[in-house]
């Protein structure tokens, strides 16, 4: 049995109800939002060898230090940052603030080992701001994947594992373009990139989130085949509507090595909860090739 990687994107869960958030999760006897998370996962996940498992959640900016002080050394969380500045600031007396960005070294002096790159968000955001300057599309996306490859370049500078995340949207699929969005995604250049500190994530746009389809297993098997014919070698993680009742087929995929998720609960109380994660990991680990 080879390792399996299950990373979280966790998302704006803390934000209260009344204040528009989705997430039930009570942690109103705490401050630390993401500790009550951690708290609940550590002994469950440590149930997993290390040699099997690696655990990942790339966590809002601002719990990252709470939790990196809080959490037990001997956990088998490892926590990261969501994306990174593009651009290298360290060195020639640079003293910028470098205000609303995050660069790669801020984050690995806190301790920060892992990031995630390229999440549809990301492109989503990106692509909406360029695409309001200027309608060549292409271009636009060819400037995103530039800015997102020198994101992965600085984050692999200072040592960090990068996760980074490719994926069709809806449109893409239905044209049947997704080769030719998938090629252009994951055309990196690796005299650069470091392809032993880099994971991919195949997450269709259209997947993800609430009252989304799910691709069937063979489609994801189909794509991550691709995705090893451009890169081989490279775990892929699959993302976008990974649930307990899918989680059993997608491990037992023989080009999918682990899953990216973001909610656990897709209707009714919609946002992640701990006990349903672990339900999801053991239906995973019942699958596992
Ligand atoms: O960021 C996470 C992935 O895109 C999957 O999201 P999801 O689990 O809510 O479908």
């Amino acid at each position: 049995m080879g390792k399996s990687y299950i990373h979280v994107n966790l998302k704006r869960f803390d934000i209260l109800k009344s204040l528009g958030g989705v997430n039930d999760l009570d942690y109103s006897n705490s401050s630390d939002w993401f500790n009550v998370i951690a708290n609940q996962l550590t002994n469950k996940v440590n149930q997993f060898s290390p040699l099997d498992y690696e655990f990942v959640f790339y966590i809002p900016e601002g719990y990252l230090i709470s939790t990196l002080n809080r959490l037990d050394s001997k956990s088998q969380l490892q926590i990261g940052c969501q994306s990174v500045f593009s651009k290298d600031v360290v060195g020639n007396n640079n003293i910028g603030a470098f205000t609303t960005y995050r660069p790669a070294s801020s984050m690995a002096s806190i301790g920060i080992k892992d990031t995630i790159i390229g999440h549809s968000e990301e492109r989503a955001y990106e692509l909406e701001f360029l695409n309001s300057v200027s309608s060549d599309e292409e271009l636009n996306k060819k400037a995103i994947q530039e800015d997102l490859e020198e994101k992965i370049i600085n984050a692999q500078k200072v040592g960090m594992n990068v996760l980074y995340c490719v994926g069709e949207s809806a449109e893409e699929r239905d044209s049947d373009n997704w080769k030719a969005v998938l090629k252009k995604q994951l055309s990196l250049d690796f005299s650069k990139v470091d392809i032993d500190k880099l994971k991919i994530a195949y997450e269709p746009i259209w997947a993800i989130g609430p009252n989304r389809p799910v691709p069937s297993a063979d489609k994801i098997q189909e794509v991550a085949e691709y995705i090893h014919s451009i890169i081989k070698d490279i775990p892929i993680l699959y993302g976008g509507g990974l649930k307990e009742t899918n989680a059993l087929d997608i491990a037992g995929l023989p080009d999918v090595d682990g899953g990216l998720i973001a909610l656990t609960n897709f209707s009714d109380n919609i946002g992640f909860y701990p006990e349903d994660f672990i339900k999801i990991v053991k239906k995973y680990d019942e699958g596992k090739k």
